[in-house]
């Protein structure tokens, strides 16, 4: 039982282990899909957001390149600024997300611009993209960090390059204004989660717009960050996870520094959002899991009990058979012996008496038979009463035993007070050599009785003997011919062995 339990215990242990390796397999094989099928897609939004803020950028840079030349070549006089004026109408419609265009003379103010709006004040001499075009010469475009546009309060990008006159000397500034607004609702109309987010970062790590819009964080300073610190000097474009700034949230964030102007677009989804359908999926297969383990315990547990069960039934079965068997051979024993004496009874005698007369006459052998009866049995009943009389029969029969131990003859009580004997394979000869043996070992026994003239225990014995073949269907007539030879045993005496001489036919 106990090998049982340790086979069912290790078979549920190995279940246990192989299905656990499955389950964690699987879910990290569904974490590793999620997070390559969220990456790809991150990769290729932040990808396809740097193309069109390139486009619009390149735009922009074309559009403020023509509009400053033709500045410097026409000058920026009274009698242009019609012209001018008429020049910058027609290139309001080239850019959905054009703002406005102004050119502001070497003072600051403002000379003429495309839409004038209610600004009181016409000087953008404080402007950053003002200062540093006088203080710097280059003459690229410079994309400045986000403000608000003094003509209609909008958040706006700058696009802007220095003016010079014939001797190379500063002249003014042309700027070109971008509505963050615009890029903001082509950046909502793209799906991020509810805590995604898409920026767009100069390539110093000014934050130029940031979606979800949120003015507080327009401006910042982001040069510090992993991503300005790390990740960015070792490529221009990758995967990484932080915990925002902003609003504390952890996120992965594909990032793509654009090439040409050095823009650095982020396309970043919460973590928990993005693994959310895994974490669900990972729960339901865990608890379908443990389900099924807990199914293959319960089963186990029954499996058991109903193993344990049968083994005890048939346990209990071969034990009930056992123990039949054994009362099936005590009352064998019962059915065929003599509760006095232990002798084969009369039953088993006349079964016996057949089965060795065939058995003679199939091999043409003789057969004999001894009957015995003890002598003046009555007065020792009489004298030493009937118990005695009951040992006296058992003391009998043990000494009849002892004498035949060692030979192939049945010893059977009678009846009463007589016994008889077969004798297979025997003439008449050898049965009156047997018959004198038993009777003088009877008598050696010295069993007293008082009312015997031999003053001991003795008996007198017929015997009868012939061809088996002839007994054959017969068998009583060799009793009847030891019972006439018993017969004349007693009436000439008694203590004596007689042999009948009547002939078997
Ligand atoms: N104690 C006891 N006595 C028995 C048993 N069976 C028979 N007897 C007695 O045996 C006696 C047989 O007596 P009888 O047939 O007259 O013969 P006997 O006294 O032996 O005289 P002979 O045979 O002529 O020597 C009877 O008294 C029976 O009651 C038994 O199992 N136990």
């Amino acid at each position: 039982m106990k090998k049982e339990r340790l086979a069912a215990a290790i078979f549920i242990t190995v279940v246990f282990f192989a299905i656990s390796i499955t389950l964690v397999a699987q879910i990290i094989s569904t974490r590793t899909h999620t997070l390559n099928d969220l990456n790809t897609n991150i990769s290729n939004l932040s990808h396809t957001l740097d193309t069109y803020s390139e486009g619009i950028i390149r735009q922009s840079e074309m559009l403020i390149k023509n509009i400053s030349d033709i500045t410097e070549i026409y000058g920026m006089g009274a009698d242009q600024k019609n012209n001018l004026k008429r020049i910058l109408s027609e290139q309001d419609q080239l850019l959905i997300q054009l703002n406005n265009i102004v050119i502001y003379d070497a003072r600051g103010d403002k000379v003429i611009s495309l839409r004038d709006g209610n600004s009181v004040n016409s000087n953008g001499a404080d402007r950053s993209f003002f200062i540093y075009h006088r203080n710097n010469p280059s003459r690229n475009v410079f994309i400045g960090p986000p403000v608000v546009s003094r003509t209609n309060g909008q958040w706006v990008l700058t696009v802007s390059r220095r003016l010079e006159d014939k001797e190379g000397v500063f002249n003014g500034v042309a700027v070109l204004t971008l509505n963050i607004a615009n890029f903001l609702q082509t950046y909502g109309k793209l799906d991020t989660g509810k805590e995604g987010t898409i920026a767009l970062t100069s390539g110093t790590g000014t934050l130029l717009i940031r979606y979800p819009f949120d003015a507080k964080f327009i401006g910042r300073e982001l040069s510090d960050s992993p991503l300005f610190t790390v990740y960015l000097k070792k490529s221009s474009a990758g995967i990484a996870t932080s915990v925002s700034r902003f609003d504390k949230i952890e996120r992965i964030y594909s990032f793509q520094k654009n090439k040409r102007y050095g823009l650095v677009t982020t396309v970043a989804v919460s973590m928990d959002e993005a693994m959310a359908s895994w974490r669900r999926q990972a729960e339901i297969l865990a608890i379908v899991i443990l389900f099924l383990m807990g199914c293959v315990v319960f089963s186990s547990f029954f499996i058991i009990k109903e193993v344990r069960r049968r083994i005890r039934i048939s346990k209990e079965i071969s034990e009930a058979k056992a123990s039949l068997a054994s009362e099936n051979a005590e009352l064998q024993v019962i059915a065929t012996e003599d509760a006095l004496t232990g002798l084969a009874n009369r039953r088993k005698f006349d079964e016996a008496l057949v089965a060795e007369v065939a058995k003679g006459a199939s091999n043409k052998q003789p057969i004999a038979l001894l009957l015995i009866d003890v002598d003046y049995f009555k007065k020792y009943n009489d004298n030493y009463g009937h118990i005695a009389g009951d040992g006296c029969l058992q003391a009998v029969a043990e000494n009849l035993k002892k004498t035949i131990s060692e030979t192939p003859y049945l010893a059977a009580r009678y009846g009463g007070e007589e016994f008889v004997v077969i004798l297979p394979e025997t003439d008449a000869d050898s049965a009156k050599h047997i018959a004198s043996k038993i009777g003088r070992n009877i008598k050696l026994e010295n069993i007293p009785h008082q009312q015997s003239p031999l003053g001991v225990v003795s008996v007198s014995i017929g015997v009868a003997a012939g061809s088996a073949a002839s007994l054959t269907g017969n068998e009583a007539m060799l009793i009847e011919l030891a019972d006439e030879a018993l017969y004349e045993a007693k009436s000439s005496g008694r203590d004596r062995v007689v042999i009948s001489q009547r002939e078997i036919t």
